[in-house]
């Protein structure tokens, strides 16, 4: 690869500096245009690093204009006509109804459940995919979709683009989901958004576990159970988050109040110190 070059020669490659025996025989340019070689440069890092770059624009250019949004997260297996796909289904149509975009992760079960609700009430239905080592496309009931190869680009997305989490019965990836959103809230990541967890009979046992055991070994704060809200009623869903958006606002209101009244009152004191 490396032709003699004497030691004191040197070439920049972009931002990378050659000098001597590093420099290689052929230029960036050269390596591009000529005939195609081995493909395993397309799984080295700095190659992976902009598919990366690539998914994180593409997700922000779907996303950046959608409006209040709430994501659904939910079992993949459990099949429709169930009474958990009903539930999932009136979720979806009770928050598109309220104004919100649905964001699932795009797959069957609950969130082709969630999915289908949104879009029969004329919301907007949206799918974050991933690629799974099994054959899988977006359900049938999504008008926007995008699917990603990485996990953790993926996440952001539902993060950055919602402002609730809505955490259905489910397994592994669902609990993955749920853990993630509360650590985000409790370390003070996001600040703007409800967790709640519907079903009583499945998540009842895990809120009591949470109080019972990581509250009474002091390894969660007194007030960390109450991030996760819990109910079985879609419409509670909805009044659960548009109230805690109100909350918000109105907070966000009154600190704004309090930084103008504070920055009039420092005016109006160096005008009198005549400063
Ligand atoms: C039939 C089957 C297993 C399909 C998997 N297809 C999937 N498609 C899209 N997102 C998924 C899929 N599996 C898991 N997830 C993610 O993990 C959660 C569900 O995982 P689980 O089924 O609870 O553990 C979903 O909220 C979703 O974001």
């Amino acid at each position: 690869m490396t032709q003699s070059h004497p030691d004191n020669d040197i070439r920049q490659a972009g931002p990378l500096t050659y000098r001597g025996r590093s420099i290689p025989s052929t230029t960036t340019d050269q390596r591009l245009l000529e005939s195609r070689g081995p493909s395993d440069w397309v799984h080295t890092d700095p190659w992976r690093v902009l598919r990366i770059q690539s998914e994180f624009v593409e997700g922000f250019g779907l996303l950046s204009e959608v409006g209040q949004a709430v994501s659904v997260f939910g079992s993949a297996r459990i099949q429709p006509g169930t009474s958990y796909y009903e539930l999932g289904q009136s979720i979806g149509a009770k928050l598109a109804s309220a104004g919100y975009t649905v964001i699932t992760g795009g797959g069957p079960g609950m969130m082709e459940a969630a999915n289908k609700g949104a879009q029969s009430s004329g919301g907007t239905s949206i799918g974050l995919g991933i690629e799974l080592p099994f054959e899988q496309t977006l359900n049938d009931y999504i008008d926007m979709g995008v699917t990603f190869r990485y996990f953790f680009v993926r996440k952001t997305m539902f993060v950055k683009y919602s402002q609730a989490f809505v955490v259905l019965p489910g397994g592994f990836g669902t609990l993955d989901e749920l853990f993630e959103s509360i650590t985000l809230v409790q370390t003070g990541k996001v600040t703007r958004f409800p967790v709640v967890l519907v079903g009583s009979a499945f998540w009842g046992g895990l809120r009591d576990w949470i109080r019972e055991a990581l509250l009474s070994e002091g390894v969660i704060s007194s007030d960390d159970p109450e991030l996760i809200r819990l109910t079985d009623d879609p419409e509670e869903v909805v009044d659960i988050i548009r109230k805690a958006h109100v909350d918000l606002a109105r907070r966000e209101f009154e600190t704004q109040q309090f930084a103008e009244t504070a920055e009039q009152v420092t005016a109006a004191q160096r005008a009198e110190d005549g400063t």
